[in-house]
């Protein structure tokens, strides 16, 4: 580890945001202590580390806490950048567009994801209409960073793109599979399809996204304590 000292990656096991501070460091190759969160009862310490939002992620780097998921990420790219893969390219305009499209993965698709997890229909397919809106627009912005296909993707060239991408899209299949609906329309959305199928076919994406049959139990049971319709008079 080029910068010495402890690492802890406080989060929970579902979370797509502590998912991926787990995958940016297994990428680096950088070792680090896990520790589960129980967010129901959070204790003393997990407030004093993140005393804000009170939310995981938080990275406790030698016992200094940092929290926001990509702002952690941003933080392992420039605590350990010569070690392991480079998350970001060297180019500055490159860098902005990478940062683009990971913060559109990262802020437009919980909302609507949260909002399909329901026994409302109505709510189900507005929100559902929304995911396949947006997995449009990504599929375009996809074409400049992979203009020959996805098939050569690996850990080492994933990036801070496949790293968030992999943590907001790979656990779709869970969701899919749970509430019997698709949220990737291979027609409508080739790129990201195969994208996905890649990044999903990753060792280290693997052994780093929640386990798919929990994922499916869980959403399951958010789906039946979901608030009932609304009774029409
Ligand atoms: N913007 C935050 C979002 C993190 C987040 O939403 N964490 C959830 C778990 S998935 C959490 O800690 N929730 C606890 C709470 O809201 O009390 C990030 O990117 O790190």
């Amino acid at each position: 580890m080029a910068a010495e000292g402890t690492l802890a990656v406080h989060g929970m096991w579902a979370s797509p945001f502590s998912k991926r501070v787990e995958l940016a460091l297994k990428v680096k190759g950088i070792p680090y202590e896990y520790v589960e969160e129980d967010l129901k009862n959070k204790r003393p310490y997990f407030l004093s580390i993140n005393p804000v939002y009170k939310k995981i992620p938080v990275l406790v780097h030698n016992g200094k806490p940092i929290a926001e998921s990509l702002i952690i990420l941003e933080y392992i790219e420039d605590t350990w950048k010569n070690t392991g893969p480079k998350l970001l390219p060297d180019d500055f305009y490159e860098r902005a567009q990478v940062r683009f499209w990971v913060d559109f993965l990262h802020s437009k698709f919980s909302e609507n994801v949260m909002a399909a997890v329901t026994k409302d229909g109505e709510t189900r397919e507005k929100a559902l209409n929304g995911i396949h809106e947006q997995i449009k627009i990504l599929d375009e912005g996809l074409k400049r960073f992979y203009p020959n296909g996805t098939s050569g993707i690996t850990h080492e060239n994933l990036g801070l793109l496949g790293v968030v991408g992999s943590s907001v899209l790979c656990p779709f299949l869970s969701t899919e599979e749970a509430l019997g609906i698709q949220l990737i329309d291979p027609e409508q959305a080739p790129l990201v399809h195969s994208w996905v199928e890649t990044l999903r076919g990753i060792s280290l994406v693997k052994e780093t996204l929640p386990p798919h049959d929990k994922l499916v139990q869980i959403t399951k049971y958010f789906r039946e304590i979901s608030l009932d319709p609304p009774q029409k008079a």
